[in-house]
């Protein structure tokens, strides 16, 4: 496992219209550390993983793992992917139908003529680690999903590389695997930790699975922080969006009250903002809860009017999605164990009050194009 140092990293494509794929990307991982590269579809995540792994050739920037430069475009070093000490864990698992699995396993030992490490068990010992040392002899075809994705773990190991690429790699097992992989890897990498980059566009893996997470936005990286600082503290609207923010609620403060569109906002816990203009409030689900009326507000608590719009259950939470006059469309998670009585009766067309913790939203500016948070003191909404 070693250090790695990307620097002004950039892959543009060429097409109608031209996209930078990836722009002027840093980024330092720290031995050992499992780095999680989340963001939506087209930010640019595979294609950075690619130019780690040399299957891309990036138009500008340096590489380092550990020790070596892997890439630097201007003296022109652009070592092939044999030639980087990586493993590689995808999503299609990739195995070979026609070894069985202490073959596949074996695979990246051989291609590297690891003599020793064949000689020393270092096949069963990885089987071991990932729980499939019952399965050597069983071929792909014979196991399932999870235990196939488990020994396409094994393999990307086995030969303790610099550096361990995952590309969405729970993402085709069902939602119960998916877990139970994805736990089975955080205990492993605590275990044995080995330095990874992890791309996914999952929030709740990169929370799970992340010494640290970068957010991606086109090409280049919008935060990047542990998941605890990420999810509390989104730096923008967009990370705030993207990790589970789901509620956005644009109000203004105007003739001294705050509205949103037409709505007026309830209760006295949003405070005027210092400088004239819209705030933007951005609300989790699970941060929010319906309340009966206006007088129900508890004092850091502001409201909307809403009508119910659909309920769904849950098991321990109901999601319902609620709906203001001016048509905002909102969601709330409401704990059926903590809430109010009236939540077992809810149903569609009901009026009630979207109240939500004004401590626990977050607020940004929301002058045109910009995401960044603004200060309390500037906006002012904090109770
Ligand atoms: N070979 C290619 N030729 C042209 N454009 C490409 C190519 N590969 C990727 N792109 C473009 O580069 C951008 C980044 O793609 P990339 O696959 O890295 O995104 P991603 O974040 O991994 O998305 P996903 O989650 O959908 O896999 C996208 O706009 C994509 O269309």
């Amino acid at each position: 496992m070693s250090h790695v140092s990307v620097c002004g990293l950039t892959r543009r494509f060429d097409g109608n219209p031209p996209t930078v794929a990836v722009a002027d990307l840093d980024l330092e991982i720290e031995d050992g550390e499992f780095l999680v590269l989340l963001g939506p579809s087209g930010c640019g995540k595979t294609t950075t993983l690619r130019c780690l792994a040399g299957l891309e050739s990036p138009g500008a920037g340096t590489i380092r793992l550990g020790d070596s430069v892997v890439f630097d475009h201007a003296s022109k070093i652009d070592l092939p992917p044999n030639r980087r000490f990586i493993g590689m864990v995808f999503q299609s698992y990739a195995l070979w139908p026609h070894m069985t699995v202490r073959k596949n396993i074996c695979y990246p030992l051989k291609a590297r003529k690891m003599k020793e490490a064949l000689a020393s068990g270092q096949v069963e010992r990885t089987a071991g680690l990932v729980d499939c040392q019952d399965l050597l002899d069983r071929y792909p075809s014979q196991l399932s999903g999870g235990q196939q994705q488990r020994v396409a773990l094994a393999r990307g190991l086995v030969a303790q590389p610099d550096l361990v690429l995952f590309d969405e790699p729970l993402s085709n097992l069902d939602a119960r695997l998916r877990d139970q992989v994805r736990a089975e890897l955080h205990e492993l990498h605590q275990r044995k930790p080995f330095t990874a980059v992890f791309v996914t566009h999952d929030q709740s893996e990169a929370l799970a699975l992340g010494d640290r997470m970068a957010i991606m936005r086109s090409g280049a990286i919008e935060q990047l922080g542990s998941p605890r600082e990420v999810f509390e503290e989104p730096a923008t609207e967009y990370v705030a969006a993207f990790t589970g923010m789901s509620n956005r609620i644009v109000a203004h403060f105007t003739d001294g009250v705050w509205k949103s569109g037409t709505d007026e906002v309830l209760g006295a816990a949003l405070r005027p903002p210092h400088a004239a203009g819209d705030a933007v409030v951005r609300v989790r689900p699970d941060d929010a809860r319906l309340a009966t009326g206006p007088d129900a507000l508890a004092p850091h608590e502001a409201g909307l009017p809403v009508v119910v719009a659909d309920v769904e259950f849950g098991g321990r939470h109901l999601d319902v999605t609620v709906q203001t006059g001016g048509g905002l469309r909102l969601s709330v998670r409401a704990d059926i164990r903590r809430s109010d009585d009236f939540l077992g009766a809810l149903g569609r067309g009901d009026r009630v009050v979207f109240a939500f913790d004004t401590e626990a939203a977050r607020y940004f500016d929301a002058s045109e194009g910009s995401h960044h948070v603004a200060e309390p003191a500037s906006v002012g909404v904090i109770a």
